[in-house]
Formats: C-alpha cells, structure tokens, sequence
C-alpha cells in the first residue's frame, strides 16, 4: 500500500451541508448477520471502507455470494447459520480489530478449522479478552502471546455467563455471536454501557435477544432472516467534522443522517460540555437505529475534566477530542481511557507526541492525559498508521498557525476512504502527497 502524506495549510474554516459514509460497526455487523441469515439480505449506505472490505472478504471465502459493495449497496445470500464453508486460506482481517474479534466469535461455532490473521498493528492487538469467553464455551483456539494469527478449531459451543473485565463491545459481540451456535442460553454482562448495535440488528433480524440492564443473553439453535437495512452515517467520522467546525472560527456546517445511537454519543456530550455549538435536528429512526442531521458552528471551548462513564461512549473519538481540548482554554482532564492503548495505535502516546509537536502542553497518564489548551503551531505529525489520528491532526490544521504535514496516512482509508475529498469540499485546506 502507498504511504500517502497529508499536508494542510493553516487556516481556514468549514461549511455546506455533507454526509459522511456508513456507520463502521454498523456495516461489519450487517456483512456478518446477512451472511448466516437465511435468505437475501439488501444493505444500502454501507461503509466501503478497507475494514468492512475484509469482513465482506472473509463471508465469500467461506462461499457467501454478495453482489457488491457499490456506491453503498450489497446484496448478501446469506447461507444459514449451519451454511459456511470451511476457507481454503487463512481469512486476512487487515487493520480491523472488529473484523477479527467478531469473526472469532463465528468461527468459534463452525465445524471446521480456520486461521485469522492481520497487519502489523492488529497483530499487536491483544486477543486474550476473546480467547478467554470463547475458549470457556468449548472452542479451542491458539494465539501466540494473545495476539492474532488465530488459529480456531470450531467446536459444538455451550451457552456461558459471562462478565466483561472490560467496556468491550467487540468482546460483547464475539460472544452473542458464538451464543447463536452454543447449546443453551450466553449471557454477556458489561461493566459500562457499550455500543449496542449487535443486540439491535440481531433483534432486527428476527433473532430473540433478552436484555437486562447490563446484560444481553440469546439462546443459541435459532434461525436469522433476511433483511433490507439502511446503514446511519458514522458518529466517528462525523467526530472529525464537530471537532474541525468548533475550533475553526467561522464554520457553520451540517452533517447529514449521522447515527446518534445513544451508546455513541459520548463526542457530542463532550463537546457540548466543552462548549460547543452543537444542535441535532431532523431526528428519526434508520434501520433500527436513532439518527439526526448535526449542525455544528464555532465556538469557543474550554477545557473540562472528561466524565469516566462517557469514555466508552465516545472511545474511537478520542483523537479528535485530544485535538478539541488542545484548542480549549484551560486543562482538559480524560482518565478512565487505558483502552486508548490497545487500538490501532497507542492512542494517547501518539495523540500525546503529535500535540507536543503542535506546541501543546500535555502530560501523559497511564490512563489517560491532562492536555492545556493554547495555540497551535505546525510541524510534522507521525501517525503510526493510524485512521483517526491521521484524521484528527488534519482537522488541527484548521486552528495551526503554521501548516502540518502528516506521515503514513493510507489507512484512513479503513474507515473514511471520502475523507480528503469531503473535508477539502467543506473548506480545509488539505492535500494528499504521495510517498
Ligand atoms: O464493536 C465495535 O464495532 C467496535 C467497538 C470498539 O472497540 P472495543 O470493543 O475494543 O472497545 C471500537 O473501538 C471499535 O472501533 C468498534
Ligand atoms: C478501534 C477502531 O477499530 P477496530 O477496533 O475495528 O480496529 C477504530 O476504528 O477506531
């Protein structure tokens, strides 16, 4: 893959009205649960991002036919539950953490051996919080050190009561997913509202989820149908855009049909208790799923000790939120966000290393970090590879006095593919350099 370079000219503000592509974990799960349904499922707004390209990969390997993906839609026919053909290669789930937990989880149930495998960065991600629940309802898998590859032996699963360590929604899904192949009922508890989309869409697929409070339990042995579902627009890419609009002085821009699925909407409190100029309007429901047109205008934030419980609720925004805070007057506080760590970089080092290169005071907890608001120098940014902090230091451009270049940005194409050509259409002033 070409290692592209983003470089932004200081300056500038953003405006118009623009969606940006399908909601990311909404579009995996929609791949998955099409694939084991019984007959066609029909996706429309789905996210042709690298991530759910490798989870689309992975279904056709094991002989789901899908006509697509293109311009949002795809056609899935799906199998069944017990329809999945053994893969003749190990099923390569790229950058994707999503795409490699939820998988395990289908695999877990499969009467055949199969092997998951990933990039640099996902084969540093750690495993062990799959293996545990999964291995504990009777599949047998074997990961080096916790991380991928995954070699899963698929076995006749039983039902387990199961009580996340960790706010996980991926770890969730692994095991509402394996549950659908288990002998009785699984019950996942979580010790923080996580997203919810698994639980939504396999109700929506005619699948009987119980939930109760903290806890979600299916029985397995049941059948899911076919659907027709209308993708959101993604809150996580949507992020990007509240965070540019608020500190770029100016701005006035509308974010169409975005997902507001209240265990997501952790950014818009965040900056709305920063300050920001935030109003939902045009609120309705999408396939099963809240959603709004956002509109977003500048205004001037301040920095805020960030509410523990709203950490899992805004998790994949936190590189825009480093960036909002280093715009902010005053301290902002994040503490409660360890996970950070374990995504597709270290978020809060590289999000920590880049602001210092701004010019930002920041201060690095294990957990978390305190971040002083201030002006915006430029400079050279090192993204790790990362989509969202690649995203999130463009958007800095706006408040920078001098421009920024960025290294190593062809993965945002794993979730935001559109990104450069939106955020250019809506006003920064961003161009993509080839390595
Ligand atoms: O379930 C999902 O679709 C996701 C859950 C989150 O991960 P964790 O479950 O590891 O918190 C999130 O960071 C990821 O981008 C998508
Ligand atoms: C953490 C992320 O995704 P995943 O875990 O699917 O790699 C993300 O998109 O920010």
């Amino acid at each position: 893959m070409s290692k592209s370079i983003y470089h932004v000219t200081p300056g500038g503000q953003l405006s118009g009205r623009l969606r940006v592509p399908g909601d990311k974990s909404i579009s995996h799960r929609a791949v998955i649960l099409g694939a084991l349904a019984e007959g066609i499922t029909e996706v429309d707004g789905l996210l042709e991002g690298a991530d759910v390209l490798a989870t689309i990969a992975a279904f056709q390997a094991m002989g789901v036919a899908m006509e697509g993906p293109q311009g949002g839609h795809l056609r899935i026919h799906g199998v069944g539950l017990q329809g999945l053909r053994e893969p003749l290669a190990p099923l390569d789930c790229g950058n994707s953490g999503t795409a490699m937990r939820l998988l395990a989880g289908v695999l877990a149930g499969q009467s055949f051996a199969s092997t998951l495998v990933g990039d640099a960065s996902l084969q540093r991600r750690p495993m062990g919080r799959i293996l545990t629940p999964l291995t504990a309802m009777g599949a047998q898998i074997s990961a080096a050190d916790g991380r991928a590859p995954l070699s899963i032996k698929g076995a006749r699963l039983h039902g387990i009561r199961y009580a996340m360590p960790i706010a996980s929604a991926q770890v969730k899904s692994a095991i509402l997913l394996a549950g659908l192949y288990a002998e009785g009922e699984s019950c996942v508890t979580e010790p923080a509202p996580t997203r919810d989309h698994s639980e939504r869409m396999l109700a929506g697929f005619g699948y009987a989820v119980r939930r109760q409070g903290p806890q979600a339990c299916l029985r397995g042995g049941g059948r899911l149908q076919g659907q027709a579902l209308v993708v959101p627009a993604d809150i996580s890419s949507a992020a990007f855009f509240l965070v540019g609009a608020s500190i770029a002085p100016g701005s006035d821009i509308c974010l169409e049909g975005v997902g507001i699925n209240p265990t997501r909407t952790g950014v818009i409190e965040i900056l709305t208790r920063m300050g920001a100029r935030i109003d939902l309007g045009n609120l309705r429901e999408v396939g099963g799923e809240p959603v709004a047109d956002i509109r977003v205008r500048s205004a001037p934030l301040q920095g805020i000790r960030i509410p523990r419980h709203l950490v899992p609720l805004a998790i994949d925004e936190f590189p825009a939120i480093f960036v909002a805070a280093a715009c902010a007057a005053g301290e902002t506080i994040i503490e409660g966000a360890a996970e950070l760590r374990v995504k597709e970089s270290d978020r809060i080092a590289v999000m920590a290393a880049g602001l210092k290169t701004l010019g930002v005071e920041v201060a690095e907890d294990p957990e978390g970090a305190r971040i002083r608001g201030g002006s915006l120098g430029g400079g050279s940014i090192v993204s790790h590879g990362d989509h969202r902090v690649a995203m999130a230091f463009a958007m800095a451009g706006l408040a920078a006095s001098q421009p920024i270049r960025i290294e190593d940005c062809a993965n945002v194409a794993t979730s935001f593919p559109d990104f450069p050509r939106l955020a250019q259409e809506a006003g920064l002033a961003l161009q993509v350099l080839e390595a």
